[in-house]
């Protein structure tokens, strides 16, 4: 897990940024193939694999319950999955490290096992709210302990049958969502999730890949109506994952904000409950042209061609919030060398993330010279209008990694550099980060 070493970097000022690159796979989507597969009868495969840590937690994870998982030489995944209903007790606590997506959707998969598993983490991930899956979770029949208020470590205790219930998500969160539909898996009858707010749909995509009985109505309020009809089985599958698209967001920014900037990233997925961001950042000037779009294994891809625009500033429609809700950090900084003022709501869900992203990111603005004003749900920023950020000032990351690449993209537009306090965060989603940041011309020491 983490390193617990510290390490700083300081980013500067950078001449134009030039290329083409590939971001590593989706981390949303890896996290779910290796628990599919686990799940399924039999060998599947998987193509371009997130290796960060958040995924490999997630791999360790399903080991410990029964799976057999091996990286060959070629970076091709092999899982020999125990079937739905198979898996064991692990012999230790399943160590979740940063991983909030590993705990809360493994947390689904145990409560209708008969199994009892006991989940730790990184002093961000024990601070951050469970309740919201120990809620439904009890409902079905599983027996969860936790630490106070509803924290890491907890114990789960599964119900085997567990009750189907029909539960509708009182926040928008793809997390608490498929930890739902995860324990339907394995529970007889039909399990309904009734989502008011859509949020990413891998899991709905993939379950369905995988052969499982879901379906997905709008109501007449234009809820999503999702049904799973456990106990399911899974047939294995070859997975393709493509280029996450919360990673392609750090060089994208990069290549609008630094002037002469000319940048390509190949591969990266574009599904209409992730790419929110692209469509705010046309809105606000930014060039950004999908080309090549295509389908990879059930979800859509195109290559991203930025080039370097002036950005206006931007009144970003709460609604747009759930499909680019892991970008608000890096929207915050092109914001702040916009022209004129954007004004960002309904973020609640920031300030429960790996850190308080709306707390930290209107410290850091602030400190390197950007005007922010905090809101309880959002951040109000006064950009510069193109002109660098004063810089000079160093930076927390707080164990989270897209703070911490936020805030090396700001360095990258600042008068003097941005010292970032500790990259290591960055390796749990995105350990290539500053060679290919570096590759199309950034400076970091
Ligand atoms: O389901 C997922 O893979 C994720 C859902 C989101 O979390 P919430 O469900 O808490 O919104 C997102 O922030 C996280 O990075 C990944
Ligand atoms: C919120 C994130 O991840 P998780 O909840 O899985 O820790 C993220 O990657 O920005």
């Amino acid at each position: 897990m983490i390193s617990t070493t510290p390490s700083p970097a300081a980013f500067t000022a950078s001449g134009p940024l030039t290329g083409r690159v590939r971001v590593p796979g989706d981390k949303s989507i890896s996290h779910r193939s290796l628990m599919l597969s686990a799940l399924a009868v039999g060998r599947s495969t998987v193509r371009g694999l997130l290796e960060g840590e958040d995924v490999l937690a997630t791999a360790a994870a399903m080991r410990a319950m029964g799976a057999t998982i091996v990286r060959g030489d070629d970076g091709v995944w092999t899982i020999h999955g125990v079937g739905v209903g198979g898996l064991l007790q692990p012999q230790a606590a399943l160590d979740m490290g940063n991983s909030g997506t590993s705990t809360r959707l493994l947390m689904g998969l145990v409560a209708s096992h008969p199994i009892t598993a006991t989940f730790t983490g990184d002093a961000s991930l024990s601070g951050r709210p469970m309740g919201r899956v120990i809620d439904p979770l009890g409902l079905m029949g599983a027996d969860i302990t936790s630490s106070p208020g509803g924290r890491l470590p907890l114990m789960v205790r599964g119900m085997c049958p567990a009750v189907p219930i029909e539960y509708r998500l009182p926040m928008a969160s793809a997390q608490v969502k498929s930890a739902v539909l995860l324990a339907g898996l394995n529970t007889p009858g039909i399990t309904r999730v009734i989502e008011p707010i859509a949020t990413r749909d891998h899991s709905e995509r993939m379950l369905t890949g995988f052969g499982a009985d879901l379906t997905v109505e709008i109501d007449s309020d234009g809820a999503r109506v999702i049904s799973i009809r456990g106990e399911a089985e899974l047939k294995p599958q070859d997975i393709v994952v493509p280029g996450d698209p919360s990673s392609a967001a750090f060089p994208m920014v990069a290549a609008l904000l630094v002037p002469g900037s000319d940048v390509v990233i190949e591969n990266v997925g574009i599904n209409p409950t992730r790419a929110g961001l692209i469509e705010v950042l046309q809105a606000m000037g930014g060039d950004i042209t999908l080309i090549n779009e295509r389908v990879v294994g059930g979800e859509p891809v195109a290559d991203l061609h930025v080039r370097h625009s002036p950005l206006n500033g931007i009144e970003v429609d709460p609604a747009i919030a759930p499909s680019m809700i892991d970008e608000f950090p890096i929207l915050f900084v092109a914001a702040a060398l916009a022209n004129g003022r954007t004004v960002t709501r309904g973020l609640e869900e920031l300030r429960v993330k790996e850190s308080d992203r709306i707390a930290l990111m209107a410290q850091g603005l602030a400190a390197i010279g950007a005007r922010v004003i905090e809101a309880e749900d959002g951040l109000i920023i006064d950009g510069t209008g193109g002109e660098p950020l004063p810089g000079g000032a160093p930076v927390a990351a707080k164990l989270d990694h897209r703070i911490a690449m936020s805030f090396a993209v700001a360095g990258l537009v600042s008068a003097a550099n941005v010292m970032v306090d500790d990259m290591t965060p960055v390796a749990t989603s995105f350990p290539q980060f500053a060679s290919l940041m570096t590759s199309l011309g950034a400076q970091i020491s």
